[in-house]
């Protein structure tokens, strides 16, 4: 499963893989004669919602799942959400507005402390290790993130426009960087999330394993997908926030022990891999290593959604083995580092 999910990470992230580049030629061939006909001066908008999206069947491996479409369509989808436009603008671009109404005025002082003093400890404060190798927080993003990314979602999901799955396995939800948020996500991992991925598992973050990341959300109800089977993450490491929507039951995300073995050994105490169930609450985020294996128990009311970013290294490179301490950054290292601004696509 983290093997295909990271190929498929690499070919969604990377055009320089061959087989990629590849496919997407010729099934540009393919659609085009299938596609009404569009001048580039026309309206993308209207194009694109004109395409039947393929049907999405598959609960494992469905990586590929209507890869041709996807891929012969990326320009003209892309043209399509820009046309679209936002419903909450500040959720589409990283900058003081976004910080203001989006993040935690607890996270912004906490994040100013170590990258102005290099103490960590106000950050580290904001999370309780909840299981070895699960930290939770309830105190990074905002009622208001919330609310305006389910606002957003909607309107996303109600615009006509077809959507790809997210991952090979989730059926149901949005790849976040694909409908206009990447330039946002890059400067909100690029400050907050690759830093905070790095203090609480420095073992696996060096100065490049989260240089990328890959966003979605995923949706779980009684009519659609109800649960998730065991896995690991195409990721060094994977933020999971619950956005809510309201109430639920059942759907708790089970994790498993595991602490590797040989080079990939995890470090003992604090930083090893435990078991157990995370009931979710709105508004709770979760960090812990994308090899950690877990799984999503099944929803039995209602309908929990949540903000998935795996982060990783350029390419779709997930790092598994652990650097030795001496070889780890020092908190200054990690907090002062320049967000990337722009996907290497
Ligand atoms: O159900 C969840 O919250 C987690 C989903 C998940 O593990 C994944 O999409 O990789
Ligand atoms: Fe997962």
């Amino acid at each position: 499963m983290a093997r295909r999910l990271a190929t498929r990470t690499l070919l969604l992230l990377s055009c320089s893989q061959e087989g990629s580049l590849r496919i997407l030629r010729a099934s540009t061939e393919v659609c085009r004669g299938s596609l009404p006909p569009f001048s580039p001066a026309g309206s993308a908008l209207e194009a694109a919602r004109q395409l039947v999206g393929p049907k999405v069947t598959k609960k494992k491996d469905g990586e590929f799942e209507g890869g041709e479409f996807w891929e012969a369509h990326e320009e003209l989808l892309k043209r399509a959400w820009q046309e679209h436009g936002p419903l909450h603008a500040d959720l589409y671009s990283f900058g003081p507005n976004f910080e203001r109404r989006y993040l935690t005025s607890k996270l912004r002082a906490a994040a100013r402390l170590a990258r102005e003093e290099g103490s960590e400890e106000a950050a580290k404060g904001l999370f309780e290790e909840i299981l070895p190798g699960v930290f939770a927080s309830e105190d990074l993003f905002t009622e208001a993130f919330r609310k305006d990314v389910l606002e957003e979602l909607d309107r996303i999901n109600s615009a006509g426009i077809p959507t790809r799955r997210p991952n090979g396995m989730n059926r149901y939800g949005v790849i976040l960087d694909q409908v206009g948020f990447e330039e946002a996500l890059n400067g909100l991992v690029g400050a907050y999330i690759k830093p905070l991925g790095g203090m609480l598992f420095p073992e696996l973050v060096g100065d490049h394993d989260a240089d990328e990341h890959y966003a979605f959300t995923v949706k779980y109800e009684p009519s659609g997908d109800t649960e998730l089977a065991k896995h690991g993450d195409a990721s060094v490491v994977t933020l999971n926030l619950c956005l809510g929507p309201a109430t639920w039951k059942g759907g708790a995300l089970r994790f498993f022990a595991s602490g590797g073995s040989g080079i990939y050994a995890l470090p003992k105490g604090n930083a090893s891999a435990g078991s157990g169930d995370v009931n979710f609450q709105p508004g709770q985020v979760l960090l812990h290593r994308g090899q950690h294996k877990h799984q999503a128990l099944p929803l039995l009311s209602g309908q929990r959604a949540n903000l998935i970013i795996w982060l990783h290294a350029e390419h779709g490179v997930v790092r598994v083995a652990p650097y030795p301490p001496e070889q780890q950054l020092m908190a200054k290292q990690r907090w002062q580092q320049m967000p990337r601004l722009k996907l290497d696509l």
